[in-house]
């Protein structure tokens, strides 16, 4: 990890007060630890002029450190539905490692009961915010943009899967953790629920987590946790990207609330080009634009067998590696075999915390309540850590 010392207070070591605060982080080293007062300076006091952003963590503040670079700096709320589990695996796992594609972590802070994460800041938000929401910068997301986006988290996803050992899954690839930087360069974010899976294992079997209309089907089923996971959520990712909505919207006609459903169904009818952003008004490579589509439908295959692995999507994207449309069968959803029912419609007061019920063919049930993730999914996206009594 790059060693941004001059800016930090201290480094953990044997020798550090804080080992004797926090037993949740021996064990981690070569992370630069801020001091509370440090980051509450840079803040300036947490401000509200200095917030950026609100998630399932805590607030994020930008801050301006010694130096003059700039920080976003994400603080743990007691009421957090995450919490220091996830704290110490995004440290443990995000520290370790660096790719172009990747937010890097900075340091962070664990003073009495504070748990703050210091990351570099990115100018231009998430994809969440900017190609699936308000939008505030009025970025133009060109195709040119779209197809680096696409790329760009491929290579990172390629990165984390394959070329780094232990393996590592993130298990919640969606718009809102692709952040973008001045030059939207896209990085993933939030390693808050990343797991190893070490070179001689397949799989492991871990408590379900992640979002609803990004969560692999047989994952959410079973617990068992496989790269395919990651690369189902990118291809509901990437069908994003390219059509410039959310994966769900029950504001459109019933028959386009689902957009890997349409995916599907225009490329039965070889129209696959009907459904890239109209806002794009034509201006981009069609061949380019039906590859990425098609691409969202192999990594969302029924089979996980049938997935192509990150460093083969990679190479498919950049058109080094001919698609086999033969390959290409209807892709699974989590609703074709999971009723899920909204208890109700939500109410607009209802954005953080709506209850959702869901019945499953199977004896598997989620008991966890969900809250939502984005307003620009007209109720679609649960983000959720759901809990399924399961027999693995
Ligand atoms: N490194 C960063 N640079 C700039 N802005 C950031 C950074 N990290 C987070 N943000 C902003 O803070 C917001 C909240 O981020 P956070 O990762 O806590 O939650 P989220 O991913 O949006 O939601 P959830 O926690 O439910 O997954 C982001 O949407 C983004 O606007």
């Amino acid at each position: 990890m790059t060693c941004f010392s001059f800016l930090f207070s201290r480094k953990l070591d044997s020798s550090s007060k804080f080992c004797l605060e926090v037993d949740e982080v021996s064990g981690i080293h070569n992370v630069n630890f801020f001091s509370y007062k440090e980051l509450r300076r840079t803040t300036d006091d947490f401000s509200d002029s200095n917030k950026i952003g609100e998630g399932g963590f805590g607030s994020v503040y930008k801050a301006r450190l010694k130096g003059g670079l700039h920080a976003a700096v994400k603080v743990l709320s007691a009421t957090s539905s995450q919490g220091v589990d996830e704290f110490v695996t995004e440290i443990k796992v995000i520290s370790k490692i660096a790719h172009e594609n990747l937010v890097k972590l900075y340091g962070c802070c664990v003073e009495h009961d504070q748990r703050i994460l210091v990351y570099n800041y990115l100018e231009n938000n998430s994809l969440a915010h900017t190609l699936l929401g308000k939008n505030p910068n009025n970025i133009q997301f060109t195709w040119r943009t779209r197809y680096r986006i696409g790329i760009g988290v491929a290579r990172g996803l390629a990165y984390l899967h394959d070329a780094i050992q232990p393996h590592i899954v993130h298990r919640d690839i969606k718009a809102s953790n692709i952040l973008l930087d001045r030059d939207l360069t896209p990085k993933i974010s939030d390693f808050g629920l990343a797991k190893l899976i070490p070179a001689n294992m397949t799989h492991v079997s871990t408590r379900v987590a992640g979002t609803l209309g990004y969560l692999a089907p047989e994952y959410a089923i079973n617990g068992r946790l496989t790269r395919k996971a990651d690369i189902y959520s990118f291809g509901v990712l990437l069908a994003e990207i390219v059509c410039g909505r959310n994966n769900t919207n029950t504001r459109l006609p019933v028959e386009e609330h689902y957009l890997l459903e349409r995916v599907w169904e225009l490329h039965e009818r070889r129209e696959l080009v009907g459904l890239v952003d109209a806002s794009l008004k034509g201006d981009f490579d069609a061949e380019e634009a039906c590859r990425f589509l098609k691409v969202s439908l192999l990594c969302t295959q029924d089979n996980p067998k049938h997935r192509p692995s990150m460093s083969t999507v990679v190479k498919m994207l950049a058109g080094e590696f001919r698609i086999d449309d033969d390959k290409i069968k209807k892709p699974i959803l989590i609703t074709d075999f999971m009723d899920l029912k909204v208890r109700g419609p939500p109410k607009p007061s209802d954005s953080k915390s709506t209850s959702y019920a869901a019945s499953s063919a199977s004896e598997n049930q989620m008991t966890s309540n969900y809250s939502s993730d984005n307003s620009a999914s007209g109720g679609g996206n649960m983000a959720f850590s759901g809990l399924f009594n399961r027999s693995t």
